[in-house]
């Protein structure tokens, strides 16, 4: 399967990537307990991802949580996968391998790429370092995402804080 283009608007590489959604667990800054991962456009049609590790998403005594790094993780390859293509996805299905233990105060950088399209089908995967994007591989992470229409938030979601996401993405791929 070939890796889809980016969409012809997808943000340049450089460009840092805005919060998707204020209250989202892994990216929004109005969530005191939140992950809040920045991503960045890299080269390559790449989205590079940070997510610092603190004593609150620990596992065991200075080690991160397995499942708390999927879902920093899911936030990674989501954010690539909505910024690049310009459409809203919702995680179908996610793989994690764990290669090396991730210790509190480090920093994850997660450099997540498209790896294929097939209808609303869209195949991801990501590699996660240690301290640095050229850092040891510590988490390896492959997701499906589906893309929906905004009817999926309206029907499942709350439609008030939609607005918000609405705004945000007012220039996407949407289909209503
Ligand atoms: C105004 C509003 C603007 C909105 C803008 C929004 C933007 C922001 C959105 C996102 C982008 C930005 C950043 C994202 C960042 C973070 C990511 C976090 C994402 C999440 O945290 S999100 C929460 C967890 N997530 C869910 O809450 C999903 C629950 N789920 C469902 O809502 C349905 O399950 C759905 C919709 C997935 C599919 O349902 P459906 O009825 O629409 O479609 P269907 O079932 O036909 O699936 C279609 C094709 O996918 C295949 N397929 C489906 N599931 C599969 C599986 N598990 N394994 C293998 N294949 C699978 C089928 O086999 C078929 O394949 P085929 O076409 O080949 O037959």
């Amino acid at each position: 399967m070939e890796p889809p283009s980016p969409h012809p608007d997808a943000p340049a590489p450089g460009q840092p990537l805005d919060a998707h959604y204020s209250h989202c667990f892994g990216c929004g800054d109005e969530v005191e307990s939140g992950l809040r991962i920045r991503s960045t456009v890299g080269e390559h049609h790449v989205v590079v991802s940070t997510f610092t590790v603190t004593k609150d998403h620990q596992g065991a005594p200075g080690l991160a949580h397995g499942g708390l790094l999927t879902c920093a993780f899911d936030e990674a390859l989501g954010t690539a996968a909505g910024n690049l293509l310009r459409v809203p996805v919702v995680t179908a299905k996610l793989e994690t391998d764990f290669r090396r233990p991730v210790p509190v105060g480090s920093t994850l950088y997660i450099t997540t790429k498209l790896c294929g399209r097939a209808g609303r089908k869209v195949y991801t995967s990501a590699e996660g370092r240690l301290d640095a994007a050229d850092g040891p591989l510590a988490v390896e992470a492959r997701a499906l995402f589906v893309t929906v229409g905004v009817e999926h938030f309206l029907e499942h979601g709350d439609p008030e804080q939609l607005k918000e996401l609405g705004e945000r993405h007012s220039d996407w791929d949407v289909n209503p």
